[in-house]
């Protein structure tokens, strides 16, 4: 795929008409909670359609955002894309864009509403139909995410899906669809996760899954294999599946389910040999086979399964569900993610009954994660809130926008929203539910999620510093003692190796890795280590000890060597770091560059480490003819760099960005690279949609749709900030000199 219009199917968002009146489709957002609602066309809109509205639906922006000319310098490019990009900014202050590209979400979230007899407004199910449509494959089938080719898992949901939404069987694109489908040989060759939902949905058996043991809930935390010592999404998958499993939680038959039990398998309903389905697997589906280990483990549950003791179940079922509840509660009904809300919405209206405040709030957090783009509605992965808002103001910052006092507002309001977005307390007795300290913690999306992750916490704080520290006009400044609770929660997130994990610490081995029955994904059992999350922790601290040295002071000095020698030793061959939440090299490299430059490691005369040497050498070395950088998302399946064919905006900015914290001192490369953002601009001031720029456990992409625009302000306003006197960077030195400016601190 060259030029990342794989994100479009269909040629294109606009060969799926709309279902609805675009322009009746309004945005609220209050710190940080997203919801798109449609005015009636019976009713009055009260306000005209603000600009982030009419641009993310896909409508015509030229009353906010008129054409301007080309940018012919770094200088006007930055300015352009600020002005463009501040004026999509929330009414509370954060940058709402869609994040998006797992295709088995809506479906779940379908399937649950269907199970949980919730209806959702017409509105939003047309558009819902709409977007699965434009994600259908030329085949007729539908892969589990953007980029991949049509899977029995993706092709079976989609199809529940569209049959839910009110697609009759002979619906060209259902027949299309269900041929597809019966190629592969049905839905019985579904993963563990689908064989699930078709069992909720009464359209398999429930014999046909191999037993997750329920009991492992019951057993204590020292035992090898417990499930507090996975992943936090593993762990909380894990749970809502179990408990499913384990009440056996099926939707009464009707006659959709009748009709669809005809319709998804090749051989007769009835005469399914269930069991026989257990490792059942279609190829295509595949991406992490059971070890003979986990073989055995299942083999071993599914005969405890038959004789299981009643009153043992019984425990382990009110165990899951106080382990549940917990999440619900801590998160407000917005869960770990939106796969676990899906199973969490259903068990509410089973276990609290439909009438419970606990299932209102959870059918009202639906809308939390819908999100109508240009191809229709669709389920967000996560809302990334403060990961956007944060990179999006350090990029403003760099370019200086605090010196013009038309922006004052706009960073005002992020000042606002990033404060608003730590947590402030640790949730009730929260190691009762295998949960870590998190009170000084920021989420990837907004404080309500309560699940906080080391490098957002690190990129918030850090943000919310530069912004008092550069903005003498904000004035309302966060409580030293709130920066104290960030480094706190930092500190207490160490692992062992010296490097930082995503959510918690590090508490499985990589043994662990062995048991992983997701069949979908690859290593995702265990919270990892990771080069991102060290990275930004480290610049987080560093920046830190600047304001506050005397502030745990030894331990911070400790916590930054053990995480540099993290990056020494994490370091490939060639010089790169591979990355795991970014395509892949090319963001990795990025990270390991940043956390070496912001302990001191930089060029000087000429000469830096060999460790920041070396990854320089990498990056330059897969500079594209263009001047720009692209990489495939593959290269994280294979662990090895593959060249797109295509350079891409968001890896391009990536690489410069490392290059430049390290102030590598060979101006052309950055200059050539910084060319190509110029040329790609396009006149309203962002940058086309490249191709996907997040890969996550070996079979999985995401849609970030700031990345294009976040990304290449932040390396346009850092080049203009060293190297003011580049004939690429401003128009007024165009005949003056290209040399590097030698900064002191580093890149941070
Ligand atoms: C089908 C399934 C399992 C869906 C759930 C997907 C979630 C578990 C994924 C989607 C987005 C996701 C990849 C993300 C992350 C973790 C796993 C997430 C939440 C984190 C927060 C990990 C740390 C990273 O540095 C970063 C902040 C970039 C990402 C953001 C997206």
């Amino acid at each position: 795929m060259s030029d990342g219009t794989c994100l479009r199917r269909r040629k294109g968002a606009h060969e799926i008409e709309p279902k609805t009146d675009l322009t009746r489709w309004r945005f609220s957002s209050v710190e940080g909670r997203q919801k798109w609602y449609y005015v009636a066309s019976s009713e009055e809109c009260a306000r005209e359609q603000n600009a982030l509205e009419a641009y993310t639906l896909g409508l015509d922006t030229s009353k906010f955002f008129p054409d301007l000319p080309k940018a012919s310098t770094a200088q006007e490019a930055v300015q352009k894309a600020i002005k463009f990009f501040s004026g999509l900014q929330a009414e509370d202050g954060h940058w709402a864009m869609e994040c998006s590209g797992v295709l088995s979400l809506a479906p779940a979230i379908l399937m649950s509403c269907y199970a949980a007899k919730i209806s959702l407004p017409e509105e939003v199910e047309r558009e819902l139909l709409r977007y699965i449509l434009s994600k259908q494959l030329p085949d007729g089938g539908w892969g589990l995410h953007l980029k991949e080719q049509s899977t029995v898992f993706g092709t079976t949901f989609s199809y529940i899906a569209m049959r839910i939404l009110g697609l009759g069987p002979d619906h060209p694109d259902v027949v299309r669809a269900r041929i597809n489908l019966h190629k592969k040989g049905g839905a019985l060759g579904i993963p563990n996760l689908g064989k699930v939902w078709l069992a909720i949905m009464n359209l398999y058996s429930w014999e046909g899954m191999n037993s997750p043991f329920p009991e492992l809930w019951l057993f204590p935390t020292w035992l090898p294999g417990h499930p507090s010592t996975y992943w936090c999404h593993a762990r909380h998958i894990t749970l809502a599946m179990s408990y499913c499993y384990a009440t056996r939680l099926t939707v009464e038959e009707d006659e959709l389910i009748q009709s669809l039990r005809q319709e998804i398998y090749v051989e007769d309903f009835s005469t399914i040999d269930w069991p026989a389905q257990r490792n059942n697997i279609y190829e295509a589906d595949l991406h992490a086979a059971h070890s003979w280990m986990l073989d055995a483990a299942f083999a071993t549950f599914n005969l405890y399964e038959r004789y299981h003791f009643t009153s043992f179940r019984k425990q382990a079922i009110a165990e899951m569900y106080e382990q549940i509840k917990a999440d619900d509660i801590f998160s407000n009904a917005t869960n770990s993610s939106p796969t676990c809300k899906a199973f969490h919405v259903l068990i509410s209206r089973y276990a609290d009954g439909a009438d419970s405040p606990a299932f209102q709030e959870h059918i009202s957090r639906i809308y939390d994660y819908l999100w109508i783009g240009q191809d229709g509605m669709l389920i967000k992965v996560m809302g990334s809130q403060t990961w956007d808002t944060s990179f999006a103001i350090q990029g403003f910052l760099e370019a200086g926008v605090q010196n013009n006092p038309d922006y004052a507002s706009c960073l005002k309001k992020a000042h606002e929203f990033l404060k608003a977005s730590q947590i402030v307390d640790n949730p009730p007795n929260y190691q009762r539910y295998y949960r870590q300290m998190n009170k000084g913690g920021f989420p990837f999306s907004n404080r309500e999620n309560d699940w906080i992750v080391s490098d957002c916490t690190a990129e918030a704080m850090r943000t919310l510093m530069l912004l008092e520290e550069k903005c003498p006009f904000i004035e309302d400044h966060v409580a030293p003692q709130r920066l104290f609770d960030a480094v706190n929660v930092m500190l207490n997130m160490r692992n062992s190796d010296g490097g930082f994990s995503s959510y918690e610490t590090r508490r499985g081995s990589w043994l662990l890795e062995i048991m992983n029955s997701s069949e979908i994904y690859a290593d995702c059992m265990v919270d990892h280590t990771y080069i991102e999350c060290t990275s930004s922790v480290m610049q987080g601290l560093k920046h830190f000890r600047k304001r506050f040295p005397n502030h745990r002071e030894d331990e911070i000095s400790d916590t930054l060597n053990k995480a540099l020698q993290y990056c020494r030793n994490m370091q490939k061959a060639d010089g790169s770091w591979l990355g795991r939440w970014g395509v892949c090299f090319t963001y990795g490299t990025w990270f390991g560059l940043e956390a070496f430059a912001c302990m001191g490691y930089i060029y000087r005369g000429g000469e830096a480490c060999k460790e920041v040497t070396k990854a320089c050498e990498f990056l330059v070395s897969k500079q594209m003819k263009d001047g720009g950088w692209g990489e495939e998302f593959e290269s994280y399946r294979f662990r090895k760099y593959i060249q797109h064919t295509v350079s891409q905006i968001h890896q391009t900015s990536w690489a410069l960005l490392g290059l430049m914290a390290v102030r590598y001192p060979d101006v052309r490369v950055l200059e050539r690279g910084i060319q190509v953002l110029i040329d790609r601009q396009t006149l309203i001031g962002e940058w086309p949609q490249g191709d996907i720029a997040t890969a996550f456990y070996k079979a999985g992409t995401l849609h970030y749709n700031a990345y294009r625009i976040i990304f290449p302000i932040f390396a346009l306003a850092r080049f203009t900030r060293l190297y003011p006197s580049s004939p690429v960077a401003k128009e007024l030195l165009k005949n003056g000199s290209v040399h590097a400016v030698q900064s002191q601190n580093g890149g941070c």
